[in-house]
């Protein structure tokens, strides 16, 4: 297995290395980098054969693979001056950053290939979308819950914004329990019930025999309680917002 290294330790560098880590073994040999240093002391605390280096120079000279986990905002910062080698293999997490970009502030012709892996790969528990397809990525990936090659970085960046809904999500559960509470049970009840709601939608979704409009239909009783909100709230104008909403990410992630 290859020496991995990763530029940028906060929240999905960090799952990517408990991710690796998650079958107890000591491999691959992980190298950090020192910002986010409280998390990256932690982490080679934690697991053999993770260590903290002094720089990034350090990371990429260290590791054959180099996984660059830093905001888009700090990239240029954070990169610019790295020398590349043309031996090592670039992934970039970074949203919004596209590959030429990146190709020239790292001044390298090493292949480079974009990953969007989301935290559950902690668990080894996410697809995680990759462009362009490269065997030794793509593989890293399948270990930590599936590899999903796309074909060019438009396609990439449609997933990318699909990501951007996430938490959205859990926010649309928080509202429920809010508003529960807001009539008069007790928040943690509210919050307990709404989370077992919502699990037994996740555990639907792994029966892909049936399509998401099936799942729907499956779930409501004809002109009962869900078609009744689903008709009345989760609208033609709300779905549109929705969209729209989209498409303003993807603009902006192109
Ligand atoms: N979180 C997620 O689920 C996903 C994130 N991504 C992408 O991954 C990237 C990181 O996201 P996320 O982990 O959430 O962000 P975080 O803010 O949690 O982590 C970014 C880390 O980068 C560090 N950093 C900043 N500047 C430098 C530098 N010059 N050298 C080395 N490290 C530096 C920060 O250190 P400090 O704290 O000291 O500033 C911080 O530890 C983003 O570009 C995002 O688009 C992609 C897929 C999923």
């Amino acid at each position: 297995m290859q020496r991995i290294g990763i530029i940028g330790v906060g929240e999905i560098g960090k799952a990517i290395v408990e991710g690796l880590r998650s079958d107890g073994g000591a491999s691959p040999e992980i190298f950090l980098s020192p910002r986010g240093a409280r998390a990256a002391a932690e982490l080679s605390e934690r697991f053999e054969g993770v260590q903290v280096c002094v720089d990034n120079q350090e990371v990429v000279d260290r590791a054959d693979l180099v996984i660059i986990a830093v905001r888009r905002q700090d990239h240029r910062e954070a990169l610019g001056g790295l020398k590349v080698g043309d031996d090592k293999t670039v992934v970039s997490l970074m949203a919004g950053v596209a590959i030429d970009d990146l190709r020239r502030t790292l001044a390298t012709d090493a292949p480079i290939v974009r990953a969007i892996p989301l935290p559950a790969v902690r668990e080894r528990g996410s697809v995680t979308v990759t462009c362009p397809s490269h065997s030794e990525v793509d593989a890293l990936f399948a270990q930590l819950g599936g590899a999903l090659p796309v074909a060019d970085e438009d396609a990439f960046n449609v997933f990318s914004a699909l990501t951007g809904t996430f938490t959205a999500h859990y926010a649309y559960l928080a509202t429920l329990t809010s508003w529960a509470a807001g009539h008069g049970i007790s928040p943690d009840v509210a919050d307990r019930y709404v989370r077992s709601l919502f699990k037994n939608v996740g555990r639907a979704l792994n029966d892909e025999s049936r399509t998401l409009d099936q799942l729907a239909a499956d779930h409501e009783t004809p002109k009962g309680n869900n078609e009744r909100i689903r008709t009345t709230w989760f609208d033609q104008p709300n779905a549109t917002a929705l969209a729209e909403a989209l498409d303003g990410l993807l603009t902006d992630l192109r």
